[in-house]
């Protein structure tokens, strides 16, 4: 009988097991750098935001109280006592019966408690005494009417953004409006790949009969960086132990070194035949094990001179995959975020088969009646090119025969 399969949350908590002790480098980067960095400690604002009490509309800061009687019948006149616009550092005192005329964003004067928008007002053609200017109000503002107020979304030392958070421009332009010009971030795991197998040649390298482009470099080394690794792409290695030996000797300052290929039962399984030999310490460097999954079944992790190794099986569909599921979170562990991204529950649109006892992970396209796999074969661990119209992976648990039209499925964001 063969070794049951282990379970896909029992493997990735091995393998999120090589995260533990790992020392994270932080660095400080501009604002316009850390778009795709993680934030290494949560963000305190310096700031309030806003800063001050100002106005949303362009009008007159007026005191209610004088004006609660304003209609357009019989409209109320004030004196105009300062002209307010944004970026105004005066603060000139309304007292009763006086306004200020006020432009959005200006700081709310002093003895003013709303704000009559210029719509609601008739200016211009009465003018008393001397300079004296008037404005009439012909409408009563509610209690503070377009009043914006300090610290109406963040006070000083609110955290505004929290560790682990991937950065996109709204953090940035929060932390710019809590006072930052600069944030630190997690410095970025440095991610050695590499491809085996004698049949691969360079993409775009002419090809004898029986070789393959090698794509999964190219897949591993775009979906690592996306996530926020700084990668060295080997690319393809023969299969020959020497060759495999140089190339992980070369890897040793990585955090991280991501194989694919040659880890089943083939008579050329390099990656495995190398890395099943016991290290000096009599333990083997990698263990390889079946995993309860479709695709991706072959998979294998340890360490290389202390550097963390997965070392996924060849398929590219199952490379695709066994990175979503496997080395996805064990990256996110290294750069201090949760491991997990948040999934979705989604219905599926159309039926398909799932092997008894697996996992599945199908990628998929979502359209409005719900998901439906992208690939024509279906699960096909082979079909590189049509995976490029996948838009998520959806999964189907392990005793799931059959998926039905209208079943609801959880689903793995893609391209994040
Ligand atoms: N007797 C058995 N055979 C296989 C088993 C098994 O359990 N018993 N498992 C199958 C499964 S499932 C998978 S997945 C593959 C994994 O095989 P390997 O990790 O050893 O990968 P290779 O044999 O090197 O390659 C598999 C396949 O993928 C193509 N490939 C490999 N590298 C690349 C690359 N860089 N770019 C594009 N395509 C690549 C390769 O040409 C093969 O077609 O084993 C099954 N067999
Ligand atoms: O497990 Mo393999 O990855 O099904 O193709």
């Amino acid at each position: 009988m063969p070794a049951p399969l282990l379970s896909v949350a029992d493997y990735v908590a091995q393998v999120l097991a090589l995260a533990d002790g790992h020392e994270r480098a932080t660095e400080t980067v501009t604002l316009d750098d850390a778009p795709g960095r993680v934030l290494a400690a949560d963000l305190r604002a310096r700031l309030a935001v806003p800063p001050f009490d100002n106005s949303a509309m362009d009008g007159f800061a007026v005191r209610r109280a004088d004006v609660l009687t304003a209609r357009a019948q019989s409209p109320v006149a004030l004196e105009i006592v300062a002209d307010l616009p944004a970026g105004s550092t005066d603060r000139p005192h309304v007292g009763p019966g006086q306004a200020a005329r006020i432009m959005t964003g200006a700081p709310l004067p002093p003895g003013a408690d709303a704000v009559v928008p210029v719509e609601q007002t008739v200016t211009g053609t009465f003018t008393g005494g001397g300079d004296t200017v008037r404005v009439e109000i012909v409408a009563a503002p509610s209690e503070g009417a377009h009043v914006r107020h300090a610290a109406d979304d963040v006070s000083p030392d609110d955290v505004v953004i929290t560790a682990g958070t991937r950065l996109t421009a709204r953090h940035t332009s929060a932390a710019a409006s809590v006072g930052y010009a600069t944030l630190d971030v997690v410095r970025r795991p440095r991610v050695h790949v590499l491809s085996t197998g004698a049949e691969l040649r360079a993409p775009g390298e002419p090809l004898a009969h029986g070789q393959i482009p090698d794509s999964n470099s190219t897949l591993l080394a775009g979906l690592a960086r996306a996530a926020g690794a700084e990668v060295h792409r080997v690319g393809a290695v023969a299969d020959d132990p020497a060759a495999l030996r140089a190339a992980l000797d070369a890897a040793a300052h990585a955090d991280l070194i991501v194989t694919s290929g040659g880890v089943s039962a083939g008579a050329h399984d390099v990656v495995k035949e190398l890395l099943s030999a016991p290290g000096p310490d009599g333990a083997p460097a990698v263990t390889f094990t079946k995993v309860a999954m479709q695709p991706g079944k072959p998979q294998g992790h340890g360490r290389v001179h202390g550097t963390p190794i997965v070392t996924l099986p060849g398929n590219p569909v199952s490379v695709f995959v066994s990175f979503e599921v496997v080395v996805r979170p064990l990256l996110r562990a290294l750069l201090g975020q949760t491991p997990h991204a948040p999934t979705r529950r989604v219905a599926a649109a159309t039926g398909w088969r799932s092997p008894a006892g697996r996992t599945q992970h199908v990628p998929v396209v979502v359209t409005d009646d719900g998901v439906r796999p992208a690939t024509a074969g279906g699960s096909g661990s082979h079909l590189v090119a049509s995976l490029a119209l996948a838009e998520a992976l959806a999964v189907v648990p392990a005793d799931v025969v059959e998926v039905r039209p209208g079943d609801v499925l959880t689903l793995m964001e893609i391209d994040r």
